[in-house]
């Protein structure tokens, strides 16, 4: 039984070997084993009766947990894109905090070996993700809709069963600076990934927020690399696609805050596949009780992963989007019986069932995006994940 853990605050703690549930940050990491209870109750629209239930339900399992003597339970696990779908939360059964750093100079660099792809395919494929792009375009000039989030699954099957541990590991090392999850959802179905984006972190009355939106891919040649991560700062495409998600940040968050910090202009941040627009928020809550799952449920969807106005957003995504994002572009993380806690928006991610793959990839849309570089865009972030796979870029993309 690893509750609580006493050994976090002194650093002792090593590597954490294969868990259930694991999630890395550079605050801190968490390893969970085995379920106690789990929450499925859907979080529900903001200000509906349900989202009380939601929050009841919550609190529900850290008394229960508290009542077999877990002194310090935490609920872990990933929220859906879709608020009325069932939550995948879970309080583990053991679970502990550790350094990342421990984790990351424990594991031994080796490249993927490549992996023998039977299928791949692009739901949807790439003429009819160009046609929802254009037709999002042409929704911004006869509507309120200002940006939508418009995403594609590649479905693979693989001549044989893929290790999590080992993706896992790769993705680490790919990008030791990224959250990197792991989540059990349904038989031997895992979710994986390593996301940039921070969407809350609340500790006390602190609050960091690190939207990314505005994106371009890494080039191998080092003076192109730096010209187009250049470029991306002064493209007022990419500013104004970052903007509308920073401005529904300060909007959600100024009502709770007694400081909100937000710089005027966004920075450029780098994970090896990608350069992004990031702003980093900073603020100071005016009720330290409020939970950082409460408000993660609050920011989420952003308009990083759905668009702006979110209703019209959403529906444009429901009538263009042919498969079910499930938990793709939801929020993964963690939050204790005190409402400590942080949660990542779940992108750079995939499926894992034996040899049989999702991987997930969306792309902001706004008036002066092009359907070509829209799709290269996802294929770019794809990129995170099939490296990790040992997927050759160009037969998959
Ligand atoms: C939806 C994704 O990325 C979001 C996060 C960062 C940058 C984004 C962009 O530039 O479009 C997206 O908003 C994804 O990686 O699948």
């Amino acid at each position: 039984m690893l509750f609580p853990n006493p050994d976090f605050e002194s650093g002792r703690l090593s590597v954490p070997d294969s868990a259930d549930f694991l999630f890395t940050s550079s605050y801190r990491s968490l390893r969970g084993k085995g379920v106690f209870t789990e929450i499925n109750q859907p979080v529900a629209p903001d200000s509906s009766d349900r989202r009380k239930l939601f929050l009841d339900s919550v609190q529900l399992a850290f008394s229960k947990a508290k009542d077999r003597g877990i002194q310090n339970p935490v609920v872990v696990g990933a929220v859906p894109f879709d608020l009325t779908q069932p939550s995948r939360l879970f309080i583990p059964l053991e679970c502990e905090f550790f350094y990342r750093s421990d984790m990351v100079s424990s594991l031994v660099s080796q490249s993927a070996c490549a992996s023998r792809v039977e299928r791949i395919q692009s739901v949807p494929d790439e003429w009819r993700f160009k046609q929802s792009v254009a037709q999002a375009i042409a929704n911004f000039q006869h509507s309120e809709l200002q940006k939508a989030v418009l995403s594609r699954v590649l479905n693979i099957e693989l001549a044989e069963q893929v290790s999590v541990d080992e993706i896992l590991s790769r993705l680490i090392i790919q990008n030791p600076a990224g959250y990197h999850f792991r989540i059990p959802i349904q038989g031997t179905q895992e979710l994986i990934g390593s996301s940039p984006e921070l969407l809350i972190r609340k500790i006390g009355v602190e609050l960091v927020s690190n939207p990314l939106a505005g994106s371009a891919k890494r080039q191998n040649n080092a003076d192109l690399d730096r010209a187009v991560g250049e470029s991306l700062l002064t493209s007022s495409k990419d500013s104004y696609e970052h903007r509308v998600v920073v401005d529904e940040i300060r909007q959600v968050l100024t009502p709770y805050c007694e400081t909100l910090s937000i710089p005027s202009t966004p920075d450029l941040i780098s994970t090896p596949a990608m350069w992004h627009l990031s702003t980093l928020i900073n603020g100071q809550l005016k009720n330290p009780k409020m939970s950082a799952l409460e408000l993660a449920c609050q920011l989420h969807p952003t308009p990083a992963v759905c668009g702006f106005p979110t209703k019209d957003a959403r529906n444009l995504i429901r009538l263009v989007e042919s498969f079910d994002r499930g938990l793709f572009t939801g929020m993964v993380g963690w939050c204790d019986a005190e409402g400590n806690g942080e949660w990542v928006v779940t992108i750079r991610c995939g499926t894992v069932s034996g040899n049989q793959i999702q991987l997930f990839a969306g792309a902001g849309i706004v008036k002066d995006s092009c359907p070509e570089s829209e799709w290269l865009e996802t294929g770019a972030k794809l990129g995170t994940m099939l490296k990790a796979l040992g997927i050759e870029q160009q037969e998959a993309l």
